[in-house]
């Protein structure tokens, strides 16, 4: 387990810049994802990290051990680093057996063959291929590829995992079995990880800590909680998906909250803000999560929300134009206003209201984003 510390790492493809001057320190035994949209610099970070990168500038630590120090010409190849790798590819060597492709690492290192023998086969375990050890590599599935691959980073029982979209070639279903075997093995050494994912789902189930890239930067980093709670900007929110997204001009500021006129929705709003967030006069933009909007046809009784005594519901009023049934609840398209604002419920308790029907929205406050034009 050690540390990792990147200090004002820069690195340049001709003339497009694809890590500027990035900073970042991962203690001990974290996990964090660097979640970004693809060719924002993740890859070419966590290369620079493995050593199969050079950065043109800056700084990496592992642990004590500079690995990288371009202002004095120290790059350490990638076997000296203390790190193991799983690639998107699985990299895996096809004329080897599983055992082979397992034991690489180790033999290397001129681990005796009985301590090799005893590792693999306990590292195979651990990843459900024991009975497979002596099969060839290129016989097994994409998902027991991978897990061949993870097998193979972490027999050596490396300071740092590091892992570059591990689960992109994997269908569905396995990706969530190759996701909770990272998972468990993570947990059982607390290895200090770090994972390159665009998928927010992958990111958020897996990671301590999210660093959010976007233009080779990091422009957000938190725990993925308050990534998903309170996006650090409009890039960030557009990034993540935050699909409702309205202009506002803030009319009045109390304590913790702000009155905002909404000329879309035709309505004013109040929204949760921390201070120096929205001063009178302030143009902004207003974002919320479809998830976080509850939907009722105005025909029903007004919901209970005595759960929230002292939340504004901000309701609107407006008409459903498109319903979506999701399998799993519901997607409306609801226009209110001049604009149109999207819902998403997530219960089947009642059929989905179809089209045209009256409903209300409320949007509560503490949902709300509020963030410079
Ligand atoms: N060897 C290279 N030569 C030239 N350009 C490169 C090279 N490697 C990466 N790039 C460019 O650098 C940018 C960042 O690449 P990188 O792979 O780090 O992004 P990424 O965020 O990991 O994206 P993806 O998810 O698509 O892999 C991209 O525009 C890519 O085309």
């Amino acid at each position: 387990m050690s540390s990792i510390t990147l200090t004002k790492l820069s690195k340049s493809y001709g003339s497009s810049t694809v890590i500027d001057d990035l900073s970042l320190s991962i203690p001990e035994g974290e996990f964090l994802t660097l979640l970004g949209p693809s060719g924002c610099g993740k890859t070419t970070t966590l290369r620079s990290i493995a050593g199969l990168e050079t950065p043109d500038a800056g700084q990496i630590t592992i642990g004590e051990k500079v690995v990288t120090c371009m202002e004095q010409g120290t790059v350490l190849p990638p076997n000296r680093r203390g790190v193991g790798m799983v690639f998107q590819s699985y990299a895996i060597w096809p004329h080897l057996s599983v055992f082979d492709n397992v034991a690489y690492p180790l033999r290397r290192q001129r681990v005796s063959s009985k301590e090799i023998q005893h590792r693999v086969m306990a590292t195979l375990e651990n990843v459900g291929l024991d009975h497979a050890a002596h099969r060839s590599a290129t016989l097994l599935s994409g998902g027991q590829q991978q897990r061949v691959a993870l097998a193979r980073a972490i027999v050596s029982k490396p300071d740092v995992l590091l892992f570059d979209e591990p689960l992109s070639n994997l269908d569905a279903q396995l990706r969530i079995s190759m996701r909770d075997e990272i998972q468990r093995v993570r947990s059982q050494g607390n290895t200090t990880s770090v994972y390159v994912t665009h998928d927010q789902s992958e990111a958020f189930s897996l990671s301590d800590r999210v660093a959010i890239m976007l233009g080779g930067k990091i422009v957000q980093l938190d725990t993925p909680e308050a990534v998903m709670a309170r996006p650090a900007n409009l890039m960030v929110a557009r990034f993540l998906g935050v699909e409702n997204l309205l202009q506002g001009v803030v009319l009045r500021r109390d304590a913790g909250s702000a009155l905002l006129d909404v000329p879309d929705l035709g309505a004013t709003l109040t929204v949760k803000c921390r201070p120096g967030d929205a001063n009178p006069g302030d143009r902004v933009t207003l974002g919320i999560r479809s998830a976080s909007i509850t939907v009722q046809s105005e025909n029903a009784e007004p919901a209970d929300e005595s759960q929230y005594p002292d939340e504004p519901r901000n309701t609107v009023s407006g008409t459903v134009v498109q319903t979506t049934f999701l399998g799993e609840g519901a997607q409306y398209r609801v226009a209110v206003g001049a604009s149109h604002v999207l819902a998403r419920v997530w219960s089947n308790d009642s059929a989905p209201l179809p089209p045209n029907t009256r409903v209300r929205l409320s949007l509560p406050s503490h949902r709300i984003t509020v963030f410079d034009r």
